[in-house]
């Protein structure tokens, strides 16, 4: 898009804004953020101080379903928020001039950078990130074959669709499903404030349980705000026929008013929104797989089949098992330990003597989380293998060696995307690096831990690499790990 183009579709988009009655303090405005690539933004143009109205935005404007003038007999055959708002902003969109947020929607993107629109070559960038896994590509595609084009196909006079293919029909669900991931909100009840949007958790159709219930809907000047962690100074308030944005801490003029999508892990920022920035790098976490636990268990612990899949089973029954536990950095607060209680559990029972275990089962309790010693033994086989699933370079050893929200080194020669995959990797590998010191450091209390002299990290990178080296030999790397 020209200069030109962009900056007359924000002056539409504000006069429109006008006309439905949104009120707008004169301390902020609507600013091209395209050089930061980050598109639109709103900038304080004055000093604010907290707590300041900085826009409000009337109930009635909001694109809902409810509010889309889609025929009531097409929008009951939707059962489920996302599909249902996708109908209505197709129905929206496609009507044009005709529709209420004409100008609305052509401030909104046509194209995204979010995961789903990466090429299978540029995935690859991201290793083995956990991430990959969660795009939800094929099932997307399924349920938007299954759930909407039977109808944009039936109504195509209502959807203005005639003589689109099945492909450009698919490509229509994508870019407004994304819009939805990446601008909608939880409607809340007047009262209360969100800091949507932050609405999806894992996929198209699943819905974290608390937002379940809460009508969806795009909250037009509301969506422009950008965010970065935990820089948020704004928060989006409902009021009985309005939505207001205040300040929630002074902004000084010049700066960006920031909402907040959550704290996510830099991945999902990529994933839902396709952006990256260093903020988010205290969030990483990787996922341990628990095929990858059962494996290491089965090879290191010689826990046979049947004893594995009873106690898995046992773990299972009691909420405790799960396809992957995220391990994220060392952090003091009791509810996001740097490894989840549930893997803890889980390790701490595949080792227990097979006495103890059905003495356990039998009186129906669960182990403790604390580690026991052979469980840390084990987490540390385990952390070394995910880490071999991960190249070695000088790149990530330039990405290795920054500290958290440092900037990043320059690789300027490669693409947007490959940067932005660099950054995930790089910040997996730190995660991986923390938790493999921070096991080298209990098992060092013990004085059964690594009794050379290189630093903890090094010997770490080493064994990991070994065992890379080792499978891409055709060997079976439990042969030669040392712990
Ligand atoms: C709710 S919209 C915010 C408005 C958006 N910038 C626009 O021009 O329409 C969310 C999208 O904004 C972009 N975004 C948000 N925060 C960003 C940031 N800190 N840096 C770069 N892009 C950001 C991403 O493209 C994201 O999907």
């Amino acid at each position: 898009m020209d200069d030109g183009d962009f900056s007359t579709k924000s002056d539409a988009f504000l006069t429109w804004l006008q006309q439905i009655g949104t009120t707008i303090s004169s301390k902020i405005q609507l600013a091209d953020l395209r050089s930061r690539h980050a598109g639109r933004g709103v900038l304080a143009t004055a000093d604010i101080a907290e707590d300041e109205e900085l826009f409000t935005v009337p109930r009635s404007s909001i694109l809902t379903a409810e509010a889309s003038s889609l025929p009531a007999e097409i929008k009951e055959q939707f059962d489920d928020q996302w599909l249902s708002l996708m109908a209505a902003m197709i129905y929206e969109y496609q009507r044009g001039s005709d529709s209420t947020w004409k100008a609305y929607f052509d401030v909104l993107p046509a194209s995204f950078n979010t995961l789903m629109f990466w090429s299978e070559e540029e995935l690859e960038c991201l290793e083995s990130s956990a991430v990959v896994k969660k795009i939800g590509k094929s099932s997307a595609n399924e349920s938007f074959k299954a759930k909407i084009l039977p109808i944009l196909q039936q109504h195509t006079d209502i959807f203005k669709t005639t003589g689109m293919s099945d492909d450009q029909l698919l490509a229509l669900c994508h870019r407004m499903g994304s819009t939805i991931m990446a601008y909608a909100f939880d409607l809340e009840k007047p009262g209360s404030g969100s800091t949507a949007p932050r609405n999806e958790e894992d996929g198209w159709e699943e819905d974290e349980e608390e937002t379940e219930l809460l009508p969806k809907g795009m909250v037009p000047l509301a969506d422009m705000l950008n965010a970065d962690a935990d820089r948020n100074n704004a928060k989006l308030f409902y009021e009985d026929d309005k939505v207001v944005m205040k300040s929630i801490t002074v902004i000084k003029a010049g700066d960006e008013v920031f909402n907040d999508y959550g704290p996510l892990p830099t991945a999902d920022v990529l994933r839902r929104y396709g952006y990256t920035t260093h903020n988010y790098a205290k969030c990483d976490v990787v996922e341990i797989s628990l095929d990858l636990i059962k494996q290491m268990a089965a090879e290191g612990v010689k826990l046979k089949g049947p004893d594995l899949g009873e106690r898995t089973s046992y773990l299972d029954e009691h909420g405790i098992l799960e396809d992957g536990y995220d391990i994220s950095h060392a952090s003091s607060d009791p509810e996001s330990p740097q490894f989840p209680d549930e893997l803890c559990i889980l390790l701490n029972t595949l080792l227990l003597p097979k006495a103890d275990f059905d003495k356990m089962k039998q009186n129906d309790k669960l182990q403790k989380p604390a580690l026991i010693l052979e469980s840390v033994r084990l987490l540390y086989t385990i952390i070394v293998r995910r880490r071999a699933e991960y190249t070695f370079n000088a790149l990530d050893d330039g990405f290795n060696s920054l500290q958290l929200n440092a900037a990043p080194i320059d690789i300027s020669s490669a693409s947007h995307r490959q940067k932005q995959a660099r950054l995930v990797v790089a910040g997996e590998k730190k995660v991986l690096q923390e938790a493999a010191a921070a096991l080298q450091k209990m098992l060092l209390g013990t004085g059964d831990g690594n009794k050379k002299r290189k630093a903890p990290t090094d010997t770490f990178e080493e064994e990991a690499k070994a065992v890379r080296a080792q499978r891409s030999n055709g060997e079976h790397p439990s042969k030669k790990t040392k712990h």
